[in-house]
């Protein structure tokens, strides 16, 4: 047979070509830099005398800074683009199915409503109706939802038609409603009807306000299975090959506090058994609960990789970016996690494929089943990997069916055993099949040991973006989900699994490197911490630790410093970026390296250590207005625990007091040429943090740095400065 081909592949050479000559000559520069650092210490008697403590944290700050520098250099070797021929894809009939899953979590911090809207937005999917499902998992256990789930299916029985009939994109309503449709204002029957549709979106909204006021309160800790097949009853639909609209399943798996329900994973395993037995659709869609399909396409542009049968076979999943409709122009908290999807993805797309990013991708089922579907193995074995189901074990055998009527009571119970709690005990869920467990991020993890099993993967990054969700818009939320987020990183890195050493041998080098800088980053926070605090203590304390301005040893400092400025406002601007947004990232970095990273590392270590066990606290959907309108504003809120303010108002302070004092040092006692470096690093600390100081000083609002934090931070800047000082005088 001809081998169509569906896509195709662009790669970026200039920008490739600049990129490795930029990773030469950097490398080059940072050589020097360590062999100066270590040859000033150790042979030369030099003007360069660091007291031994110092000396130590400022070179593994170095050394640890030009390791995460280099393994990050792998994104940069062959970054490319794609797209797609929509046109060719075969005709439906032979369109393989799909099955959509929906995550929720917690009726409060994700209201009903916008976790409707992603349902409703996935069942009017460009898509031949019967060759779609869409699985709702409720981790909550909450009726809100199910009943939300209900009417969600009863306003989707003129929403999907409505879609389907005008060849609307935009499939979900709150965002389609939200502005003027002009495309068809031409005729006048489609107005109608498109108020009709809103006038029963209003309805259906208001009817999901009046639950939730007077919904009650649900365990969501300890809770029975509970499974529906949505309109299931009511549907009357003789032919089921024929159906109007995609079956929808409500799942809640059982909870019980006894048992571990490893979060989100442990909820997709449960929808991967019970979308086994109901429809086994070869390929499936995850979506978190605020991730909308914002392009009824998708499903045929990823299959524009999945049955193109140059790459198909070895093909595991097609990521398409996460992208945020309330991102604002300056975004100060890069809630848009820009540089991730814009320079990172693309530039693994070009080796075996980008990271899976939790949502927004179309995975192949029999990726998820690991080794274990192989032929020759017996029911035994199969049951000692997927459980005792045999209506689960059967699935694997056969491909995908559709049957809504014939659909038997027996059949039900068994998605209600798959959906047990005990179910995976003494099996290979969440270990080698399924979603894997060993790290709360999950979607790194699953996606890094499907690298290593010799899968590949795809970005499929379209110009309209085909899902849209909500970012988190103030510091206190970006700051704890990232907290999360670098906690699960770090625990990978720290494993048995970590990337460099496990992922070495299993996968080609670049992608190994690429895997190692993203779970090595919340070690960011160790460099960044030492970096804000030991020159500045050194530059009181006159102690200079970087070269004299006159040296030629001062050059090779300055180009590192500029060369990693230049390089990053390059990947900036390359990709349609602004200055803004270059300097913008960096102050994030700093902030997060501080907070975040240093957290999410604590966390891990805690955990590694046995300390502290894993949680996940899904992250607040409901945005404060005031907070919003102040990020839309570009104006920071500090809002936040001082928990996380402290150690950011704590170092400012310090680059403070050390840059005004080491000026004042210099007026009076000179020594200029040696001390620039460090009067220098504070400087740009400083002016990194401009927004920090505003916040502390400036500001009176409700969003400005309370003065109750100011002064727990002084009084810690103190207590750092007075240690720093006998240190010093005690070591020199
Ligand atoms: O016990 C849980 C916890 C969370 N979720 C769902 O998981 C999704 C993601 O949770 P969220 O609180 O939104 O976390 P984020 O940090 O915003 O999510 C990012 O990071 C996660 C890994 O930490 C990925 O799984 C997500 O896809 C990715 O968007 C949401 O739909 C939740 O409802 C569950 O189903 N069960
Ligand atoms: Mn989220």
């Amino acid at each position: 047979m001809d081998c169509v081909p569906l896509h195709q592949t662009t790669l970026h050479k200039w920008t490739a070509y600049i990129n490795r000559l930029h990773t030469f000559i950097h490398s080059i520069a940072i050589t020097c830099m360590i062999f100066h650092r270590f040859s000033s210490f150790l042979f030369t008697k030099d003007s360069l005398q660091i007291p031994l403590i110092p000396w130590l944290l400022i070179s593994s700050s170095e050394l640890l800074l030009c390791f995460i520098w280099l393994m990050k250099s792998a994104y940069n070797w062959r970054p490319i683009s794609r797209s797609v021929f929509l046109e060719k894809l075969p005709p439906d009939e032979e369109l393989p199915s799909v099955d959509v899953f929906v995550c929720t979590a917690d009726p409060v911090r994700e209201p009903p409503l916008k976790v409707m809207n992603t349902v409703l937005s996935a069942m009017a999917l460009d898509y031949p109706p019967e060759k779609l499902s869409v699985y709702l998992s409720d981790d909550g256990g909450s009726s809100l939802t199910l009943n939300g789930t209900h009417e969600a299916w009863e306003f989707g029985k003129l929403w999907v038609p409505f879609c389907r009939k005008y060849g609307i994109k935009k499939s979900c309503p709150e965002a389609y409603f939200s502005v003027l449709d002009n495309n068809h204002d031409g005729s006048k029957g489609f107005r109608e009807e498109r108020e009709n549709v809103e006038r029963e979106y209003e309805k259906f909204k208001e009817k999901l306000r009046i639950a939730g006021e007077n919904g009650g309160v649900n365990s969501s800790q300890d809770h029975p299975t509970m499974i529906e097949i949505i309109g299931s009853k009511d549907s009357g639909n003789s032919d089921p090959g024929k159906s109007e609209i995609p079956r929808v399943v409500y799942v809640s798996r059982e909870k019980r506090p006894s048992h571990p329900h490893n979060f989100k994973a442990g909820a997709l395993n449960v929808l991967l058994r019970v979308s086994g037995i109901i429809s086994n659709s070869p390929y499936i869609l995850v979506l978190d609960c605020d991730m909308y399909c914002n392009d009824s396409t998708s499903a045929r542009q990823a299959m524009c990789f999945h049955l193109d049968q140059r790459i198909s076979s070895s093909l595991a999943f097609v990521q398409f970016p996460q992208k945020f409709c309330n991102i604002s122009k300056n975004d100060i908290y890069d809630a848009a996690l820009r540089y991730i999807f814009v320079v990172m993805w693309p530039g693994m797309d070009g080796l075996k494929g980008p990271i899976l990013s939790g949502t927004c991708f179309y995975i192949k089922r029999e990726s998820l089943y690991g080794s274990s579907t192989d032929k020759d193995m017996d029911l035994i074995e199969l049951k000692q990997s997927f459980g005792p189901s045999n209506e689960f074990i059967k699935s694997l055998k056969r491909s995908s069916y559709y049957n809504n009527d014939g659909f038997v009571t027996t059949l039900f119970q068994e998605t209600r055993f798959v959906g047990s709690s005990t179910y995976e005990k003494n099996t290979n869920w969440g270990n080698k099949i399924g979603f894997l467990y060993d790290s709360v991020v999950e979607d790194y993890f699953t996606g890094f040991i499907l690298h290593c099993r010799g899968w590949s993967s795809v970005f499929c990054n379209p110009q309209k973006p085909a899902f849209l969700g909500n970012a988190t818009t103030n510091l206190s939320d970006a700051l704890i989900q990232g907290t999360r987020w670098n906690s699960g990183l770090l625990e990978v890195f720290l494993s048995r699994f970590c990337p460099i050493i496990y992922g070495l041998g299993r996968m080609p080098l670049l992608d190994c490197m690429c895997y190692a800088y993203f779970s090595a980053q919340p070690l960011y926070f160790f460099p960044v911490w030492c970096l804000a605090i030991v020159p500045q203590l050194c530059l009181l304390n006159n102690i200079h630790i970087y070269p004299k301005v006159s040296s030629s040893w001062f050059i090779v400092y300055s180009f590192v410093f500029l060369s990693t400025l230049a390089i990053h406002l390059w990947d900036v601007l390359r990709t349609g970026g602004t200055i803004r947004i270059w300097w913008n990232e960096w102050r994030v970095w700093m902030i997060k390296s501080v907070t975040a990273y240093f957290y999410g590392s604590l966390d891990a270590i805690m955990k590694f250590f046995g300390v502290k066990e894993a949680s996940f606290v899904p992250t607040n959907k409901v945005a404060d207005g005031e907070q919003f309108k102040r990020y839309q504003m570009g104006i920071y809120d500090f809002q936040a625990s001082k928990m996380l303010l402290a150690p950011l108002v704590t170092l400012v302070i310090l680059n403070m007091v050390s840059f005004f004092g080491g000026i004042g040092k210099r007026i009076l006692a000179g020594g200029w040429e040696e001390m620039f470096g460090q009067i220098f690093l504070s400087f740009f600390i400083l002016i990194v943090n401009y927004p920090i100081i505003e916040g502390m000083i400036l500001r009176r609002d409700k969003g400005c740095i309370p003065t109750s934090a100011t002064l727990v931070s002084i009084a810690f800047s103190f207590v750092i400065l007075f240690l720093g000082s006998i240190a010093f005088i005690y070591m020199t």
